[in-house]
């Protein structure tokens, strides 16, 4: 068995809510485990300015409610490159790094896997908002995104139905649509448009006037971004229909606060995984959770695939938006 004895650790991409249970997770089953862990600031960009912070148990005290990450986190051209990846792994080494665990999205896998195929051993993992990794049916932060967005969808409602306004919501998920497909359906969208489905005006505006004539004036749209423009979205329902609308982007709302209970259990089980299996001398996987047991999965084939969405899901929300 390949002896880890000193990992490293670092937080890549986008933030997600968990991340800092996740940290929080490696470093106390490490040093449970008699490891030295030490974290690398600003993902693969602190990586190549040699930002280390030697971790001791106290050190991640106090952030396993906290969201975003308290290493940082940052998106780094450079290390795209051969050349970035071959001083990365060289900080690592001279550090004295000999197990490393990225914790990210789907940017940020490749980013583990480059350093593999020079030799590093590395884990991964899943943690973005937008939940579009493969090999794990959920990713750090989606579920803590999810619930930012219904909370908002509530709160919307209000102002919605109180005016009579039709109000069309537009979520991250770069170009997916997990986030408002999970949210659309949890806070009970007429319409949820997302990059997945053809774009179909003429049914979100059908839906629309078959409220109306029942007395609705009200209704939630979400859109995700990879879908079309939330914009767009409501001139051309405002134009076809004479309702009024009204549109708000909830941005890096979304991506804030407090981790939920699901994110803090997930994050803590997978940092603790990705742990044993550095210990075990295996690289080049990425933790996962397949039907709630924690999993192993080969970052290659992780990349290779592209996220298919629940479409049962989708067509689910439409019949109860009926
Ligand atoms: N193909 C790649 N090869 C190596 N590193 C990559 C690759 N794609 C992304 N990265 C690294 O991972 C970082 C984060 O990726 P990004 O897509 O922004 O976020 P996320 O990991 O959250 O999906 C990038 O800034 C870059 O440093
Ligand atoms: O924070 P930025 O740079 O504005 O990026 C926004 C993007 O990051 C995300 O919030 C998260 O994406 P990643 O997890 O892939 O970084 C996307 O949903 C969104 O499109
Ligand atoms: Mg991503």
């Amino acid at each position: 068995m390949h002896r880890v004895n000193r990992i490293g650790v670092l937080t890549s991409g986008g933030d997600a809510p968990g991340m800092n249970a996740a940290v929080r997770a490696i470093v106390r089953k490490g040093i449970y485990h008699g490891l030295q862990v030490v974290g690398i600031r600003r993902g693969f960009l602190g990586l190549l300015k040699k930002e280390f912070v030697r971790f001791s148990l106290g050190s991640v005290a106090d952030i396993i409610h906290r969201g975003g990450t308290f290493l940082h986190t940052a998106r780094c051209e450079e290390f795209k490159t051969e050349q970035g990846q071959r001083e990365a792994l060289k900080n690592l080494q001279d550090e004295g790094i000999d197990g490393l665990v990225v914790i990210g999205g789907e940017g940020s896998m490749h980013g583990a896997l480059a350093l593999a195929e020079y030799g590093m051993t590395v884990v991964g993992i899943p943690a973005t908002i937008d939940n579009d990794l493969t090999g794990t049916e959920l990713s750090i932060g989606f579920d803590t995104a999810v619930n930012n967005v219904v909370d908002a969808i509530n709160k919307i409602r209000d102002t919605a139905t109180s005016h009579e306004r039709v109000f069309i919501i537009e979520v991250m998920g770069r170009k997916t649509g997990h986030i408002a497909l999970f949210a659309g359906l949890s806070g009970g969208a007429e319409s949820i448009l997302i990059p997945e489905e053809p774009l179909n005006m003429d049914e979100v505006i059908f839906k629309l006037q078959r409220g109306m004539n029942r007395g609705k004036l009200h209704s939630i749209i979400v859109v995700a971004e990879g879908a079309t423009g939330g914009m767009a979205v409501g001139e051309e329902i405002r134009r076809r229909t004479g309702l009024e609308t009204r549109i708000t982007i909830l941005g890096h709302l979304q991506r804030g606060g407090m981790p939920t209970a699901m994110d803090r259990v997930l994050a803590s089980r997978m940092g603790a995984k990705a742990v044993d299996l550095l210990r075990e001398g295996v690289s080049k996987q990425m933790v996962g959770i397949m039907a709630q047991q924690l999993v192993a999965v080969d970052l290659e084939e992780v990349l290779d695939q592209k996220r298919e969405l629940d479409r049962s899901i989708w067509e689910l929300a439409a019949i109860l938006a009926i």
